[in-house]
């Protein structure tokens, strides 16, 4: 019998490369670091489309829209006849998404882009209609879109905040939130040490 001698790589790399990334992603990715964002990693977009696959997602928002690279992720998890209801300010970065969720084969009814600050389009959004909404824009104002989270998930339905282990500036207002989000009764959450950190809630 043939023994096989593997060398593991670090388990950060093991992580990062276990659901590679199409060819498409990679393209979203590639005009991301064009226009200066920073999109989500892959192991990002693996939980993100496992997420939206988990509830049966049909209705979800996302908040940074970016060129793309976590709308297709979402998308693919999400229920083929669902909706991607996408926020962003920037229309140039919302154009090049539009683009790419055209070529990975969705159809423009599959994805609501909207233009404009996000907690001016939120308001307009209805009440317990969306499976689940993933923000990955501001951190100083993640407090006022976990607000609106309680308002637009339905029971069980799932927010899920970006950038939260960030040793940044920041690094102060994303720890208070989590630690409000814990031991607040309407959440269960987790965080989950992925790109640069999820805090992952289910609403009750
Ligand atoms: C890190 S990028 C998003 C990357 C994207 N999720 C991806 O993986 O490709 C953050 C985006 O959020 C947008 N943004 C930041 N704050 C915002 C706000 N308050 N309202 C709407 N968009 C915002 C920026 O214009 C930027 O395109």
């Amino acid at each position: 019998m043939t023994t096989l001698h593997r060398q593991p790589g670090s388990a950060g790399d093991f992580i990062a490369s276990f659901v590679p990334e199409d060819v498409i992603a990679q393209t979203a990715r590639g005009l991301a670091v064009e226009v200066g964002l920073q999109p989500v990693a892959p192991a990002v977009g693996a939980a993100l489309r496992m997420l939206a696959g988990a509830c049966a997602a049909k209705a979800v928002v996302e908040i940074g829209t970016g060129t793309g690279v976590s709308g297709l992720w979402l998308l693919r998890g999400m229920r083929a006849d669902g909706v991607l209801t996408t926020i962003d300010r920037e229309s140039e970065h919302q154009r090049m998404a539009r683009r790419l969720f055209t070529e990975a084969g969705f159809s423009a009814s599959r994805a609501r882009v909207i233009t404009g600050r996000a907690l001016e389009v939120l308001p307009r959004l209805a009440d317990g209609a969306y499976d689940l909404i993933f923000v990955d824009a501001d951190p100083t104002e993640y407090a006022a879109f976990m607000d609106a989270a309680a308002r637009l998930l339905r029971p069980g339905g799932v927010v899920v905040l970006h950038g939260v282990l960030t040793s940044g500036r920041d690094v102060f207002t994303v720890r208070d939130l989590a630690y409000a989000v814990r031991d607040d009764d309407t959440w269960q959450p987790a965080l989950l040490p992925l790109g640069e950190g999820l805090l992952a809630a289910v609403k009750s």
